[in-house]
């Protein structure tokens, strides 16, 4: 599978054309006194036509994230502050989080469409799945005749792989693969800009999950979108994305380059996390896990929130909280950041603790 534009073969730069900007988004669960701050300040760009990978363990936010950007954050969740600015074909930028219903509408699945997790299983068991993508289409093109979004549904189903005479089979005819298909097909029908994917094969088997992630790769370099695609998998992310932002305990705490995450991870954490899952290719791991689990997020204190699982902390990290900021290593890719008291020695310094080096794990 390549990493590689249509038109120029050369490896896409990182988000200096953004489609979609989240900045500082902050979710609260719970409308009581006492609500859980489950993100604080996330901040993310996708490039236009960037594949971003988004990796943490389960409860880390990424859902969370997924559905305040599109707005279809369900109750009690709340969103308490950011932007999701979406950047258009003409260039004019609209913040997601402040369109009036009406605009909302238009834009889900024009500007940005969703594929959630399990969305196989949305499909509805009693009609055919030619009129189902259809009712799709025409919800957004009134004008456009049955005929033209059937045609439309049968050329979006070769899109990815299945052959048009499925458009009269019901969704129990069809394997799970195939379901998910159907979905993404759905998902691309308005040709949207920006693709989001919350773990979009996990209920599926490995070979499986290695088609479906090969095939949004080819679509991407063929229709030209962008993806957030969102797995706790990070070897998976490796074969498609290519940025990729870990998260944990609702917050950024690596941005880089996917190859960067993979072969020079900075945090402790993506460090621990790529050490979890055998990678889907190359040389093999030694797969040692993360000892404990995740903070319970209605119970974080001050400090790095990782530091309880981490072989490199010292007094320092229940103390100060890490920010995002570039690696403390010579000549690392000056984009990419990471959020561990280990890359701010000076601030380290200034606060009173003993400034430690990078370890060699986190600098090689
Ligand atoms: N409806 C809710 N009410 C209260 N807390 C919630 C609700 N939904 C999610 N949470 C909490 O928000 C946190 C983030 O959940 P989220 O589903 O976004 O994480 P995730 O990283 O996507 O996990 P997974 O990979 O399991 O889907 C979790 O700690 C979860 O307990």
């Amino acid at each position: 599978m390549t990493l590689t534009t249509p038109e120029t073969g050369a490896r896409r730069a990182p988000a200096d054309d953004p489609v979609l900007e989240i900045r500082n988004l902050s979710v609260d669960y719970g409308y009581d006194d006492d609500p859980v701050h489950v993100l604080r300040d996330v901040s993310l760009t996708l490039g236009r036509g960037e594949v971003l990978g988004l990796a943490g363990e389960s409860g880390c936010g990424k859902s969370t994230l997924a559905y305040a950007a599109t707005r279809l954050l369900p109750p009690p969740g709340l969103i308490t502050g950011g932007e999701v600015l979406f950047t258009g074909r003409d260039g004019r930028k609209t913040d997601i989080l402040r369109l009036d219903d009406q605009s909302l509408r238009e834009s889900r699945w024009q500007d940005l469409a969703i594929v959630f997790q399990g969305a196989m299983n949305s499909l509805s068991p009693v009609y055919r799945i030619g009129r189902q993508i259809a009712d799709g289409i025409l919800a957004h093109r009134p004008g456009m005749s049955k005929a033209d979004a059937m045609a439309r549904a049968a050329e979006m189903l070769e899109l990815v792989g299945i052959s048009p005479d499925r458009l009269r089979s019901y969704p129990h005819q069809l394997s799970g693969g195939m379901r998910q298909r159907v979905m993404i097909a759905m998902a691309l029908a308005l040709e949207p800009q920006v693709l989001i994917m919350d773990e979009p094969t996990t209920a599926l088997d490995v070979v499986m999950q290695r088609q479906i992630v090969e095939q949004i790769a080819e679509l991407r370099d063929r229709l030209g979108f962008s993806v957030i695609f969102i797995t706790h998998d990070v070897s998976l992310l490796i074969e498609i994305a290519d940025r990729i932002a870990i998260m944990y305990a609702g917050e950024i705490v690596e941005d880089a380059a996917s190859l960067d995450v993979y072969q020079r991870p900075r945090h402790p954490y993506s460090s621990a996390l790529l050490h979890s899952f055998p990678p889907l290719r190359g040389p093999r791991r030694e797969l040692t896990g993360i000892p404990g689990s995740p903070p319970d997020l209605a119970k974080l204190g001050g400090g790095c929130h990782f530091r309880d699982r981490c072989a490199f902390a010292w007094d320092a990290c229940a103390a100060l909280a890490p920010r995002l900021t570039a690696p403390d290593v010579a000549d690392d890719d000056p984009r990419r950041t990471t959020a561990c008291l280990r890359h701010e020695p000076e601030r380290v310094a200034a606060a009173g603790f003993e400034a430690k080096p990078v370890p060699a794990e986190l600098a090689g």
